[in-house]
């Protein structure tokens, strides 16, 4: 059951993911075990393609566990997780809808009707800065306008599990600041369960409770994790410089920097060979 507020817990008992490969088959994850309490906001960092992606699609039941299983609120996910809304790097908008349309476009595909429908968007669109957009077209959106419109998306369905795989990976350095502080906010009390991937360090403490290290690839797995206990509600503008931050980035940085070399030593092996 949910801990604390009303999102579902996760969990991953010993999964296993292998992909078909040229030589037969890549173990990307092996027996991996994260538990996620109701709740709470869980990053996810490792070095590039450990896997990350990976443990959130099982979550999302995209892709089925070649061993092991994923629990959600005590019970084995089966196909899609319905629970759950996703946030991905590349914003899935619909060129030819407006903002508003594009943010209603859930809601009419579960059968709400328009009025209801389009007084919700409005109201989403307004909740992530976007009014007086409603009729603009995604071509016609920044960067950061286009990602505020897929929050709004996700958002307005209420999953009670969010999903998020390099949000804001595309964003500026200003811009993804601004976003981070925002999805806080709407995060901060709402009792939703988030499972952040992120290659960034300081994202991942900025906004977590907790900070989870998946080891190099093949077979990664989880080999750290970290709580953060910096106070909320945070300012991220101002919590990057508190020592207490520098404190935990030193004490993951530790950890994962082997990684990254390993993934690295990896590389340049697989190169020379
Ligand atoms: N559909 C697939 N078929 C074959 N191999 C795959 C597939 N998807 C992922 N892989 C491999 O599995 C490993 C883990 O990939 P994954 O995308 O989960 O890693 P990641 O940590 O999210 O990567 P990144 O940091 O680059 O975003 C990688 O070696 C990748 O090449």
């Amino acid at each position: 059951m949910a801990e604390n507020g009303s999102g579902p817990a996760v969990a991953l008992e010993a999964v296993t993911i292998a992909y078909p490969a040229a030589t037969g088959k890549y173990t990307a994850v092996s027996e991996v075990d994260l538990t996620v309490p109701g709740g709470r906001f869980v990053a996810i960092v490792g070095p590039t393609g450990c896997g990350k992606s990976t443990v959130l699609n099982a979550v999302a039941g995209l892709r089925e566990p070649s061993a092991g299983r994923v629990l959600v609120d005590g019970e084995e996910l089966r196909g899609l997780n319905r629970r759950a809304g996703y946030l991905f790097q590349q914003d899935a908008l619909l060129p030819w809808k407006t903002v508003l349309d594009n943010v209603a476009f859930g809601l009419e595909l579960r059968g709400i009707g328009k009025r209801e429908r389009l007084e919700l968007a409005r109201d989403w669109v307004r909740r992530v800065g976007l009014g007086g957009f409603e009729q603009s077209y995604p071509h016609q959106l920044s960067g950061g306008m286009r990602k505020r419109t897929a929050v709004a998306q996700t958002w307005i369905g209420d999953p009670a599990l969010l999903l998020m795989d390099e949000p804001f990976g595309a964003l500026d350095v200003q811009t993804r600041q601004v976003m981070e502080n925002e999805l806080l906010g709407l995060w901060t009390g709402s009792g939703k369960t988030v499972l952040f991937v992120t290659h960034d360090l300081d994202e991942a403490i900025s906004l977590a409770d907790e900070v989870v290290l998946l080891s190099a690839g093949p077979a990664s797995r989880v080999v750290g994790r970290y709580p953060v206990d910096l106070p909320r509600p945070r300012d991220l503008l101002d919590i990057r410089a508190a020592p207490e931050f520098t404190e935990i980035y030193r004490s993951i940085w530790a950890d994962l920097r082997d990684e990254v070399m390993a993934t690295y030593d990896r590389d340049v092996n697989r190169t020379k060979a």
